[in-house]
């Protein structure tokens, strides 16, 4: 059927072998390695094997996701929930099924268990994971201290990075280990942003304000220690659910090991509230210095914004820039 790397299975076709950047988390020993002719149907075909199955009842089309076609897949054995992208490869698959599998093996907050990922035959790729029954929105007192659990266990002996790129929306994101935050903040976020907007909007004032930025933001960092740890990557509301049973879930992300805080970054499209933040704080608590950080945060994701949706959001990214070059004397 496929590779069965540590619990995950990767389809034939994928072509890991030769993979430059095999994933090295979680999902490192190969436990069981067989080989076949690539199936017309690899989804079914694992759902009745690996998967357990003897049939499937039904296939009915889940809404609510842009980029993919999202499928439940109900059958003898329980629902399976299935994306495909009939354009792009797998390796867009590889990384949420690596970020879910590492969130998943905290064992803190809830999220979909990952089970296999490859190429279609008829080109594109395809993800099956657990399927999740959703009702009434999360507490977000338990969102905030199963996140902060989430950061807590979600521990790095690599540095600040992850095994494998993922995408921000559809922006690349460029996850090459570091051992130094501000570094790996300024090169793979911030200045990987600042390029994006120079090279497709010829945008120099924001590039070469934020070059600016870049090498006076260490100040912010002064008497912190940043430990790398797990996070999700891309927390808005959109990628926030909650199980019948009310517990959090949460979907969708870029992960990455990074420092705690960079996890607020989209906190303008989430609604986090008071009680989030308490309790987060219980149990990661505030360090020195968060304020002042907490918009080099938002940055990041408003400069992704701005590239992927246009100018509306320069003005936003832009004051952030300024603000901090007048208090940095930059
Ligand atoms: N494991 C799951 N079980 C049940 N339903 C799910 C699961 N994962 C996602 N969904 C539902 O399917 C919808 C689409 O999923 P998702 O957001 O991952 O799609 P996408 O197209 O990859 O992402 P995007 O939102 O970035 O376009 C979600 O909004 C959610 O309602």
């Amino acid at each position: 059927m496929g590779l069965n790397v540590g619990g995950l299975s990767v389809g034939l076709g994928s072509c890991l072998p030769s993979h430059p950047r095999l994933p090295r988390f979680s999902f490192t020993k190969p436990r069981q390695v067989a080989v076949a002719a690539m199936s017309d149907d690899p989804i079914s075909e694992w759902i009745l094997s690996e998967g357990n199955a003897t049939k499937i009842t039904r296939i009915s089309p889940v809404g609510g996701g842009c980029i993919n076609v999202a499928r439940r897949y109900d059958t003898d054995a329980g629902s399976l929930f299935v994306k495909t992208n009939r354009s792009i490869g797998q390796l867009m698959f590889e990384a949420e099924a690596l970020g879910l599998g590492a969130m998943y093996e905290t064992r803190t907050i809830r999220v979909p268990k990952p089970f296999k990922y490859g190429s279609l035959p008829t080109g594109g790729s395809y993800i099956i994971m657990e399927f999740i029954e959703f009702g009434a929105r999360a507490d977000q007192s338990v969102l905030g201290r199963k996140l902060a659990e989430m950061h807590k266990a979600g521990k790095s002996e690599k540095g600040f990075g992850f095994d494998v790129d993922n995408t921000v929306g559809s922006t690349p994101q460029i996850n090459t280990w570091s051992s130094d935050w501000v570094q790996f903040y300024g090169e793979h976020r911030l200045g990987y942003q600042f390029k994006l907007a120079l090279d497709q909007y010829g945008d120099r004032t924001i590039y070469e304000r934020g070059q600016r930025l870049i090498k006076s933001m260490g100040a912010l960092f002064e008497n912190v220690v940043i430990e790398p740890c797990l996070l999700h990557g891309d927390l808005w509301s959109g990628n926030i659910f909650s199980a019948k049973n009310g517990e959090p879930v949460i979907l969708d992300p870029a992960c990455y090991y990074g420092h705690s805080e960079a996890e607020f970054g989209m906190s303008w499209c989430a609604g986090f509230g008071g009680s989030f933040y308490n309790a987060y704080f219980q149990v990661m608590p505030k360090q020195p210095g968060f304020e002042k950080r907490r918009d080099l945060y938002l940055l990041y994701h408003y400069l992704n914004h701005y590239n992927l949706f246009g100018s509306g959001y320069r003005p936003s990214a832009m004051s952030i820039i300024d603000d901090y070059l007048r208090t940095l004397n930059a």
